[in-house]
Formats: structure tokens, C-alpha cells, sequence
């Protein structure tokens, strides 16, 4: 079943197109990680899918309504990032109590759990958290709430390495435990990529990829050897990635649609074959420029 549904979804702030022609669609119970560089439009389209914020042009449907100011998404969603608004004036202990009165799914022995976990003071207040303890903070609510729809924008800002390892964990144990469907945002795949089934690309406000993890992984290939060999096979073909190494040996991430004939050609040219972590594929479909930051030399 299709938990999320969008057509030509589209939002313009003043002149500028955050979204553009945006039209996909998610699995009930699935993990998709949306992915894309600063300003590509990950917080605006999860604002719209939690209904936080209005679409301006495009169909959009979450659990089959449009999600701007309906009572079902709002109460079957939660939205985390860094900016989750709590009353100032109540300490944390009570914030746990308003969350498990408001979120109909809420776990209160396992927020509990994971709040003595992470040492935290119930008589301490939310404005006071550093920057990692906020997002550790606001991740528990995120999972306790085992909301249907749980969003997530960038989740582990702040957070040090030991949390964020911890987080993804917890993470995917509690999915296993309660499948729901997530969407967590990021600007790069490293460390959640094993936690995803599907990733969402976007780029300057449009979808430029969506498939399943394992698809991307066999999406590209590398191809390495002398300069002018590389350039040669290459020639005619989307080169995805470019980078000299040293003054005559080049690597380049193509497309993974090369012919029988054309691999024979490799073998024979002693050329080296390599795959592509997804993660670094997603930051090459995201550059601008196929040599990323080594083109600014050129
Ligand atoms: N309230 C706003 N008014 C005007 N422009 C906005 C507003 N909010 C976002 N934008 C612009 O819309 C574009 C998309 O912003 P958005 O915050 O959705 O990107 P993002 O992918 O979440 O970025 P980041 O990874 O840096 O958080 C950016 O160019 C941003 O400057």
C-alpha cells in the first residue's frame, strides 16, 4: 500500500522553486532515505508530508488525504529535527508524559529506557540541551511515538559518533520491532546506508533518482587505467565522475551498461573494474561538476 503519493509536487517561496515537478511515491513500512546537498529541498518536502507546510502546486497525498492541516496525518505522523518545539517551561521528565498523551502509539517504557540511557535529568529542560543531547532528546520522541509515518530531518546533527552509531541501531532494532514507514533525510548515505531499503535523490528541488538501496549499489561502475585508454572507452558515454590520478591514470564512474563486447575491450586494455559504494555514487550524482572540488583548479 502507498503510504505517500506525489505528482508534479511543487513549492515556490517568493522566486524561489524549493520543489520542482516532484512526483514519487512510498511503500507503507519501508525505510527511504532522502538524500541531497545543502538546499536541494529535503526539510521543505518533509514539512509538506507532515503537513506542517503547503504545497504550491501538485498533488500530494499521505495516507490518502493531502497532508496540510488534516487531523490524520498530524496524528499519525511526527516530524524530528533540530528545531522540534517543546513548552520552555516544562522540564523533560514532563515532556515525556505530555508525548505519551498525545501520540496514540506512544512507548513509554521504552522512552524511558532510552532517556536513563542517554543520562538525561528529568528536571532538566529542553532550551538547555547542547546540540547533540537536543537531537539525542528529540530521536526519542521520534522512536517512542511509533507514529505510522515517522520523519526524520537530518536526525543526528550535533550528535557525536558514538550516539549516532548508537541511534542507528535503535533505530533499525525498534523497525523491526514496530515496521513503520521513515524517511530519513541526510546529505550524504555513509553511515545510514545499511539501515535503508530505498534512497530518494533530489536535486535543486527535483527527484534525479528513487529506487531501491541494492539497485544502486549495481547502478554504476569504475573504470580505472591509463588516461588515454579510460578517455577512449568513456567517449559518448553520461560520465558520472572524473578524477586524474597522478599525471597519466584516470578513474571514471560510468553508467553500469556496458556491453559483453565493451567489458571484453576492458580486459583486453588491462583496465581495472571496480564497483561504487552508493554513497559515493550519490555524492558524484550530486555534484554540479563531474571532477567535484579538483575542477575549481582547473
Ligand atoms: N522560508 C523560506 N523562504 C525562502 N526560501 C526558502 C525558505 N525555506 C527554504 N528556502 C529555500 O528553499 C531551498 C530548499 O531549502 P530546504 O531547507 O528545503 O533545503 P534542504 O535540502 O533541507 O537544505 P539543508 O540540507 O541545508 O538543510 C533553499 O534554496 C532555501 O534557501
Amino acid at each position: 500500500m502507498k503510504i505517500i503519493e506525489c505528482a508534479g509536487l511543487t513549492k515556490i517561496y517568493g522566486r524561489k522553486k524549493a520543489l520542482d515537478q516532484m512526483t514519487f511515491s512510498i511503500e507503507e513500512n519501508k525505510i527511504t532515505g532522502l538524500i541531497g546537498r545543502n538546499g536541494a529541498g529535503k526539510t521543505t518536502l518533509l514539512k509538506i508530508l507532515a503537513g506542517f507546510m503547503k504545497e504550491t502546486s501538485g498533488e500530494i497525498k499521505v495516507f490518502s488525504e493531502r497532508p496540510f492541516n488534516s487531523l490524520n496525518v498530524s496524528a499519525n505522523s511526527v516530524f524530528v529535527d533540530d528545531q522540534m518545539a517543546f513548552p520552555q517551561a516544562i522540564p523533560l521528565g514532563e515532556i515525556l508524559e505530555v508525548a505519551r498523551d498525545f501520540y496514540p502509539n506512544w512507548d513509554h517504557s521504552f522512552a524511558l529506557r532510552l532517556f536513563d540511557y542517554f543520562s538525561f535529568d528529568p528536571k532538566d529542560y529542553h532550551k538547555r540541551l547542547s546540540k547533540g543531547k537536543t537531537s539525542t532528546f528529540n530521536m526519542i520522541i521520534g522512536l517512542a511515538s511509533h507514529a505510522p509515518l515517522t520523519l526524520f530531518d537530518e536526525p543526528t546533527t550535533g550528535m557525536d559518533a558514538s550516539v549516532r552509531k548508537d541511534f542507528y541501531r535503535v533505530l533499525l532494532k525498534d523497525y523491526i520491532a514496530y515496521p513503520r514507514t521513515m524517511i530519513l533525510s541526510s546529505h550524504h548515505l555513509d553511515e545510514m546506508e545499511d539501515l535503508l531499503e530505498d534512497v530518494l535523490l533530489i536535486k535543486n528541488g527535483k527527484k534525479h533518482m528513487h529506487m531501491p538501496i541494492s539497485d544502486l549499489k549495481e547502478w554504476a561502475i569504475g573504470i580505472k587505467g591509463p588516461a588515454t585508454v579510460v578517455l577512449d572507452l568513456i567517449n559518448g558515454r553520461d560520465v558520472i565522475y572524473k578524477n586524474e590520478i597522478g599525471i597519466k591514470t584516470l578513474y571514471a564512474v560510468v553508467k553500469n551498461d556496458l556491453s559483453q563486447s565493451v567489458l571484453n575491450q576492458v580486459q583486453v586494455a588491462g583496465l581495472e573494474i571496480s564497483s561504487v559504494r552508493s554513497s559515493d555514487l550519490c555524492v558524484y550524482l550530486n555534484n554540479d561538476t563531474k571532477g567535484g572540488i579538483d575542477d575549481v583548479f582547473n
